[in-house]
């Protein structure tokens, strides 16, 4: 997952030319009652929303204007104020679950200095989609990067470059960790990390469990150890090296990086909102925190990245390729540096990228993975018995062993539908198009809001419950019906902009999966829902915790 703030590309649209058809279709709006938190009366330009839900073509079947799309309040600063008192930065998800739930499938949203259309509905997402163009910068947190420089505070590399060349870059990129051959190179380094994790886990229910040798259990908080399981798992894979972190002193230099991301995460939120002038007034502190994050995080990529050129001038002079030693891969670092297709620019900022993306967002989802297992005891009895029974199979194949197990595919997607890492995916689409019958102009801010999505009762069947095998995930289990409607599970974002390390996720969070479920039996104490909370990624407001039963 990854904050991007873009600049758009303005193009020329014809206005609700060709598109003009499609996405009119009447939805059926979420239920357009008191009972939503946003009174009826103060939301504007809602004409077209009957009281049944059922959105109305405009006035003469025409397309809607953009201003008529239902909104939150006109005055950015007024909303901003709000925000900040109702704390709604921390709730973003559930405040755009009520407010769909208020107002139908599309809003405006204006908070500071940002404006956003925010839609849910998956033929809305596909429309957007189809109408995106290539972001025309391609570093991150643009805004404050001139700002950054400007206070001499970056020791990082902030990249321009038109969309054509971004996306030259970004295929160059794509070889290294999402196709095939690449990932089937990495899968035995995340699988060797969650083995150790596991053996680690299994010491300490051993050692500080209750109950019989052999038998124990151990109900801990197991956040700190997914945190370093993760960043233990990118390491290895980005840069080809193992840190230790599951020694019972892991280096302070780890636990500082961990410390950086998370510090990262949390300042951009609020910064988002505000413009520059006022970010060097009443931001300053918060500012200082996010560009030290950042400095942290950059500094230890430059710190690998010197390693890796040391170590390519090295086998350079031996005659042989750094990405591989022998047969041995050793990391994509390693890979990007030997084939030379990007400038070291590109390379330490992209590295940078992976690294900081690649931390909390696996470990967060497998903490709600482990809790959604341990609550949901049939359901992980039944992934258990794919897990084993593929696992016998495989003869120690990682590869072969997730293939056999599509239930473990399966939890993760179920996991990302309830609890979306990244709560929006966001465009700006290069031609004026129409979502829901309104008019929306090229540029604009459109948001898929990835949380009221997967909880939509429109989009999905008994949205609430945790159904791994409802995506279609084994033979037995899948042809559900709900595979067949595209844009559902969009966790990782869409086309030529999605996760770049997707890849890596997925495999890394199933195969600890996959090992935990090999080696323990999971409980929780209670199965009451986890509050969550938004700090740019979805998280638990308290981590669960989990009991570990040895098997
Ligand atoms: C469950 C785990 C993850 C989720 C749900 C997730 C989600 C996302 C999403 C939604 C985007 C924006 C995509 C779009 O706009 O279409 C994104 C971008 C990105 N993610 Fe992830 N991510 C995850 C894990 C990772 C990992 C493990 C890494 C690195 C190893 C990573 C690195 C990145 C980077 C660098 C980008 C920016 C890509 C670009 O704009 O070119 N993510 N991610």
């Amino acid at each position: 997952m990854y904050i991007r703030v873009t600049v758009c590309v303005r193009a020329q649209g014809t206005c609700g030319s060709r598109n003009l058809l499609c996405g009119v279709a009447p939805q059926r709006a979420h239920c357009v009652t008191a009972a939503g938190t946003l009174a009826r009366g103060r939301l504007e330009g809602r004409q077209g929303t009957e009281s049944t839900g059922v959105r109305k073509r405009g006035v003469d079947g025409r397309v809607q204007s953009f201003e008529e799309i239902p909104h939150t309040g006109r005055s950015g600063w007024v909303n901003l104020v709000k925000f900040w008192r109702e704390d709604r930065f921390r709730h973003l998800h559930m405040h755009m679950e009520k407010t769909f739930n208020a107002v139908g499938p599309i809003y405006r949203e204006h908070v500071g200095t940002q404006s956003s259309v925010n839609i849910m509905l998956p033929s809305d997402i596909a429309e957007l989609f189809r109408s995106e163009g290539l972001h025309p910068r391609r570093m991150t947190l643009q805004p404050w990067a001139t700002h950054r420089e400007s206070r001499n505070h970056s020791k990082g590399v902030f990249l321009k470059s038109n969309g054509e060349e971004w996306r030259a870059d970004r295929l160059i990129l794509n070889r290294e960790v999402m196709m095939s051959t690449p990932v089937k190179r990495f899968l035995p380094l995340l699988d060797e990390v969650a083995m150790d994790f596991c053996r680690m886990l299994q010491a300490r229910v051993e050692k500080d469990g209750r109950g019989e040798e052999g038998k124990r259990s151990l109900t801990m908080d197991p956040s700190p150890d997914l945190f370093r399981f993760a960043l233990e798992a990118s390491c290895h894979v980005i840069y080809g090296e193992r840190i230790g972190l599951f020694s019972s002193s892991p280096s302070l230099e780890s636990q500082k990086f961990i410390w950086a991301v998370e510090r990262m995460l949390a300042t951009t939120p609020p910064l988002l909102y505000l413009p520059p002038r006022l970010l060097l007034r009443i931001g300053a502190p918060l500012w200082t925190e996010h560009a030290n994050a950042w400095d942290h995080i950059f500094s230890h990529a430059e710190a690998r990245i010197q390693k890796g050129y040391q170590r390519l001038s090295s086998s350079k002079a031996r005659g042989a390729g750094a990405g591989a030693v022998g047969c041995q891969y050793t990391g994509v670092l390693d890979q990007l540096m030997e084939k030379g297709q990007l400038s070291l620019d590109l390379i330490k900022a992209n590295v940078t990228e992976l690294m900081a993306g690649g931390v909390d967002t696996t470990a967060v989802p497998l903490q709600f993975a482990l809790f959604e297992l341990g609550r949901n005891k049939e359901v992980q009895e039944r992934v258990r018995q794919q897990v084993r029974a593929s696992w016998a199979q495989a003869g120690g194949d990682p590869q072969k062993a997730l293939k056999g197990a599509p239930l473990l595919k399966g939890t993760m997607k179920e996991i990302l539908r309830l609890y979306p890492v990244g709560t929006t995916v966001q465009r700006y689409p290069i031609k004026d198009i129409v979502l829901q019958n309104y008019h929306i102009p090229a540029g604009t801010m459109v948001q898929a809001c990835l949380y009221p999505l997967g909880r939509s009762a429109e989009v999905f069947e008994d949205p609430q419950r945790f159904d791994p095998g409802r995506w279609g995930s084994s033979k037995e289990e899948g042809q559900r019906g709900e595979t067949a409607g595209g844009f559902r599970s969009l966790a990782f974002g869409f086309g030529a902009r999605q996760c770049v390390g997707r890849r890596i996720a997925e495999n890394e969070m199933q195969l600890l999966l996959m090992h935990i479920l090999l080696s323990f039996h999971l409980s929780v104490s209670s199965s009451e829902d986890i509050k969550t909370t938004c700090t740019l990624i979805l998280q638990p407001e308290t981590p669960p915790r989990i009991t570990f039963s040895k098997l």
